[in-house]
């Protein structure tokens, strides 16, 4: 497998070549063909995702250099172009902006994670790197994405640079996923510790990401709309990565251009909620009592334009073009997968099995009651239950092969020490999933990767399996039961088949969570 994706164009941009002609199916030895594919079609998910593209897709230059249009609006450019970035992909959608704005841009100031550039130079990816001579001012930070004193001397020297325009300026914001760690501004008394230790207990304690940004912003000078008031009067235009089920502007990165609904109610709500509200350092509480009582109220931000310009949405829907172009009927089931990783491995499990039964001309495979369980548990992990038959009932009524996408964040519940992913421990479960169901005469493949390129802490942005890698991995003398005990799917998947069903993609520079795919063609 190694040697397949050597060959394959890296995270491709170019049309994809149809692999099925005439209607004959152009196949490797042992499903290899399909393999390709999925991961062709995981690469073309991403590469509509990179900054790059996506910032090309959301400004523009008039040929006079002029303005700048953001969608369908435009603003007058005269000198007066500042930039601010923060977020693990705001390195190479700061370059991309460079290279759009040339020398509108007047000065800028980013925070990333530590590492970024050399890990980006290591990886030969030129075009995820500011130019030599930039004008925007790179701070690395934020190790293990935790908010620490590199991060908080990139916020106060975002903050100075907000603060020190004018109502003639424009300040493009860049944010991505990993933002609200790289912006950490607590507002005093608080301690850039005491917001970091209450931020890691509420995650310990299975605060989901709404919950804790609803505290992060609440402490915080930036976030909640704190960024675009030190802007003021400046306009500013948010430029956003969605890494958040739903794309909501106010969550992601906490929402520093965002005007905050939230009061304090909210917030003792949440500490309540996760046992925390009685150990509060009393700094919080001041802060929290000062906010109950700011006769400013919340942040305005008439003068902000919050633009979603990636987000797994986009990305699937790339997928999907390309599997229809290679001769699919493919069809986008949600953007939204969340829950428990085993209830969605069921899921896609039970899923093949209703889906093949509907492919192949025999129509054997599943019974209504799988059919009822498919639904039942589509409703329990919240999909839409009407758009979800609909949308199967037009690709597989018409029979052939066919794709099915979906993406979002599942949550593992991690019981073991052993070395994995979301991505690589969904892939497996599903692989046994299929295993033990009559599917009929289809080929099935189940690709799950992490768009970022990184599941976990391993090397590999995840893996693909076909119904038969139990069966395979018992003669190879491997007990799935075991390795997923430990939470170990990583090592399984680098000992299985001497690790051709691991996708490896590098570091992306860009992260809008994870694409599931699933194929099902007739043999
Ligand atoms: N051994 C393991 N097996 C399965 N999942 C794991 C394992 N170790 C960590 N994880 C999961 O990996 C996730 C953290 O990895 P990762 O950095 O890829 O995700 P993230 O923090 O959501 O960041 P991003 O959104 O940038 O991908 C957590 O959801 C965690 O439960
Ligand atoms: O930075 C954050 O808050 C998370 O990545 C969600 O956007």
């Amino acid at each position: 497998m190694a040697a397949v994706l050597q060959v394959l164009p890296r995270l491709a941009r170019a049309p994809l070549r149809p692999l099925l002609s005439g209607g004959a199916v152009v196949r490797l030895a042992s499903g290899m063909a399909l393999a390709e594919q999925a991961q062709q079609l995981f690469e073309s998910a991403v590469g509509a995702v990179l900054p790059g593209p996506m910032l090309h897709r959301a400004l523009s230059l008039d040929p006079g250099g002029g303005q700048l249009k953001v969608r369908d609006r435009s603003f007058q450019l005269r000198q007066n172009l500042y930039l601010v970035g923060f977020g693990k992909a705001v390195l190479g959608m700061a370059a991309a902006a460079e290279e759009l704005l040339g020398q509108h841009l007047v000065q800028g100031v980013i925070s990333v994670p530590k590492g970024i550039r050399a890990a980006m130079e290591h990886a030969g990816k030129e075009e995820m790197l500011l130019k030599p001579h930039s004008r925007v001012q790179v701070f690395e930070g934020a190790e293990d994405n935790l908010p620490d004193r590199d991060a908080l001397r990139a916020a106060l020297a975002i903050r100075q640079l907000a603060e020190s325009l004018t109502a003639d300026d424009l300040l493009l914001v860049l944010i991505s996923g990993g933002g609200s760690a790289l912006l950490p501004a607590p507002i005093p008394p608080v301690t850039l510790e005491e917001k970091q230790t209450l931020t890691k207990l509420l995650a310990a304690r299975g605060a989901n990401i709404q919950e804790l940004n609803t505290i992060r912003k609440a402490l915080s000078q930036l976030k909640g709309g704190g960024l675009a008031q030190a802007a003021y009067p400046a306009q500013v235009v948010s430029l956003i990565l969605s890494d958040v089920v739903g794309d909501p502007v106010e969550v992601i990165a906490s929402g520093p251009t965002v005007a905050s609904v939230h009061n304090v109610q909210d917030c003792l709500h949440i500490l309540n909620r996760y046992g925390l509200r009685a150990a509060l350092p009393r700094s919080v509480k001041t802060v929290l009592a000062q906010a109950d009582s700011d006769p400013h109220g919340p942040h305005t931000c008439g003068h902000v334009l919050n633009v979603i310009i990636g987000s797994n949405a986009l990305a699937l829907a790339e997928a999907q073009r390309q599997a229809e172009a290679l001769g699919y009927r493919a069809v986008v089931l949600s953007a939204a997968m969340q829950g428990d990783v085993k209830s969605i491995a069921r899921f896609y499990g039970l899923l093949a099995q209703v889906a093949g039964a509907h492919v192949t001309p025999a129509g054997a495979g599943a019974s209504a009651a799988e059919d009822e369980q498919l639904w039942e548990l589509a409703t329990e992990l919240q999909l839409p239950n009407p758009q979800l038959k609909e949308a199967l009932e037009a690709v597989v009524g018409a029979g052939g092969p066919i794709c099915l996408l979906a993406g979002g964040e599942p949550t593992v519940q991690l019981q073991g020490s052993g070395k994995g992913g979301r991505n690589q421990e969904l892939a497996l479960r599903v692989g046994v999933e299929l295993g033990r169901r009559p599917l009929g005469p289809v080929d099935v493949l189940f690709l799950s990767g992490g768009t970022d390129g990184q599941d976990g802490p391993t090397e590999a942005a995840g893996a693909w399996v076909m119904p038969e890698l139990a069966s395979q991995a018992t003669a190879e003398g491997l007990d799935v039961g075991a390795f997923l005990s430990h939470n170990d799917s990583h090592t399984f998947f680098r000992c299985f088949r001497g690790g051709v069903h691991l996708l490896h993609t590098g570091l992306t520079g860009t992260n809008v969570m994870d694409a599931h795919l699933l194929f099902l063609r007739p043999r």
